[in-house]
């Protein structure tokens, strides 16, 4: 659980722009975390303290995924994967696809990455419907690891993401919830 203090500092920080990039949409804009180094180190610390000891490897997922994704496996100690979007990966590579709320998605991973029987936490910047990361996951599943963990920076509870992860039976965290 993060502190109080943690969670004030990000909510003053965190930019909301509303109807972006479509119309309805409250857009949460992260990047302002990173002008403030002292603020980053401490979103890693977090999200660290949910993870050190649990977990094998971290799976991140492209591209945001991989801002706060890499500090916390080189923190643990852990290898880091890269989960990209479809083609962006040489062969040889392991693939899921996934439906969007129009149309659908591909994400893939090299082959050979994830190892059989590793734990494995799957990292985002931010959950709403749950659809990419549910496809993160049954990516890891399909490559015989287990998925033990997902952490994010920020859920929005209201589009219930956590709900598409609970088959997984695997521990939930977010710095902070919207
Ligand atoms: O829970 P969902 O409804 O699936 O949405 C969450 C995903 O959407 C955003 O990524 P986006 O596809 O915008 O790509 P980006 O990280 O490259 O900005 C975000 O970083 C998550 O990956
Ligand atoms: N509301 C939102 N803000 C930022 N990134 C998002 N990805 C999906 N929904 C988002």
């Amino acid at each position: 659980m993060a502190s109080q203090e943690l969670i004030s500092k990000l909510e003053a920080t965190i930019e909301n722009i509303a109807d972006f990039p479509i119309p309805g949409i409250q857009f949460k804009d992260i990047s302002s975390i990173f002008l403030d180094p002292k603020l980053y180190e401490e979103v890693i610390e977090d999200l660290v303290k949910f993870s050190k000891g649990k977990v094998d490897a971290v799976c991140g997922i492209e591209s945001r995924g991989y801002l706060f994704g890499i500090a916390i496996a080189v923190a643990l100690e852990v290898p880091f994967i890269l989960i990209r979007k479809k083609g962006k990966l040489p062969p040889p590579i392991i693939s899921e696809k996934y439906d969007l709320e129009y149309g659908s998605a591909e994400i893939e991973t090299r082959e050979g990455q994830i190892k059989k029987g590793q734990r494995i936490l799957i990292h985002d910047d931010l959950l709403a419907t749950g659809g990419t990361t549910e496809a993160a996951a049954k990516l890891v599943k399909k490559q015989g690891a287990e998925v033990v963990q997902f952490s994010f920076l920020i859920g929005l509870k209201d589009l219930k993401g956590e709900e598409k992860l609970k088959k997984f039976n695997a521990e939930i965290y977010h710095t902070l919830e919207y």
